[in-house]
């Protein structure tokens, strides 16, 4: 594809996203002419972190754009748990709402934990109940997280068969490690998963013929880390500041992920880039575990979301 062959391919996130969106949008259509049901999402936030509100009018634009119902209900920082799981308990009894999000982080005088316990497990389209952490972990039918369900697909439109390959996970959170590590020990992969404990990071990072960067350090994963040819999915999202001294020095930032993306492009076969890699495919996979939530919810068979 690319005239430098010592360049990776880019894996485009942002358009695999589009094409997954469309394709969530013509089951939902089909769902709703045949069986009446039209897939709808509750999304709530508490609080003003300006950055959680822009990824809550995403999701909600993106919502619509599909065709489902989306519902966001914005409280103020200072509500309390109460008020909170009363909330919760009111959407998991709604018959027409199928997903529940609650954007993290929450307020700290909220225990996020008892929270996400609240939810419905059935409804929870993030996959954060441990009763979905459980069934992932045992391989029953479930919601699972979006990150790792995004990367996933990405990493089997772009090569495959995973059976057999060795997997490197760095970072070992209950959002994205860990269920990265158990799907892609689904596939059959050697999966190690790596974290700020680890010893000679760079020497195990170079054994991965697939690495899932998810450690929220920006640029942290060098160029010299990554085998020749591997497979490089950078979940990270970081604000750095400009590049432009002059742009920096008024404030202003830009996003990097977790690799040294130019360093490690000239190294690996196929890379994501942030932004425009992982992010956009964790907003289409909440609109499939959305649509999924809502054929269970009926008896109804989920069609094929792949490509
Ligand atoms: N309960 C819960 N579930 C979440 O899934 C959740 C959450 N809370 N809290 C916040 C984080 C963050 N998150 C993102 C999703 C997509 C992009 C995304 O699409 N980013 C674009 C734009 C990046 C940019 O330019 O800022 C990209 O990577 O191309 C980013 C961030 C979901 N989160």
């Amino acid at each position: 594809m690319t005239a430098d062959p010592a360049r990776a391919t880019l894996i485009d996130g942002k358009a695999f996203a589009a094409g997954l969106v469309e394709r969530v949008a013509a089951a939902s259509a089909r769902l709703e002419a045949k069986h009446r049901i039209k897939p709808g999402l509750a999304v709530v936030i508490v609080g003003e972190d300006p950055a959680s509100q822009i990824y809550v009018r995403n999701k909600g634009e993106t919502t619509q754009r599909a065709g489902m119902r989306s519902d966001t209900h914005r409280l103020p920082d200072e509500t309390d748990q109460e008020t909170l799981l009363a909330l919760i308990a009111a959407l998991n009894a709604d018959k027409g709402i199928h997903g529940i999000l609650v954007q993290l982080p929450l307020p700290g005088h909220i225990d996020a934990s008892a929270v996400l316990g609240a939810i419905d497990p059935d409804k929870d389209v993030d996959g954060f109940h441990v009763v979905n952490a459980g069934r992932l972990a045992v391989g029953l039918p479930g919601l699972v997280p979006c990150t790792p369900l995004g990367c996933l697909m990405l990493l089997k439109a772009e090569l495959g068969e995973l059976s057999g390959l060795n997997a490197v996970i760095v970072g070992r959170s209950n959002i994205v490690g860990k269920p990265m590590a158990q799907l892609l020990l689904g596939e059959s992969c050697t999966v190690t998963i790596a974290h700020s404990r680890t010893r000679d990071l760079p020497a195990l990072c170079r054994t991965a013929d697939i690495l899932v960067a998810a450690v929220g350090r920006a640029e942290m994963i060098r160029g010299d880390w990554i085998k020749p040819g591997a497979t490089v999915i950078d979940v990270g999202i970081n604000r750095v500041p400009s590049r432009d001294p002059m742009k920096a020095a008024q404030g202003k930032t830009r996003v990097v992920g977790d690799v040294a993306f130019e360093e490690a492009a000239a190294a690996a076969g196929r890379i994501t880039p942030v932004p425009g890699g992982v992010g956009p495919m964790t907003i289409a996979c909440l609109l499939a575990n959305t649509y999924t939530a809502a054929c269970r919810s009926a008896g109804v068979e989920p069609d094929a979301l792949d490509a």
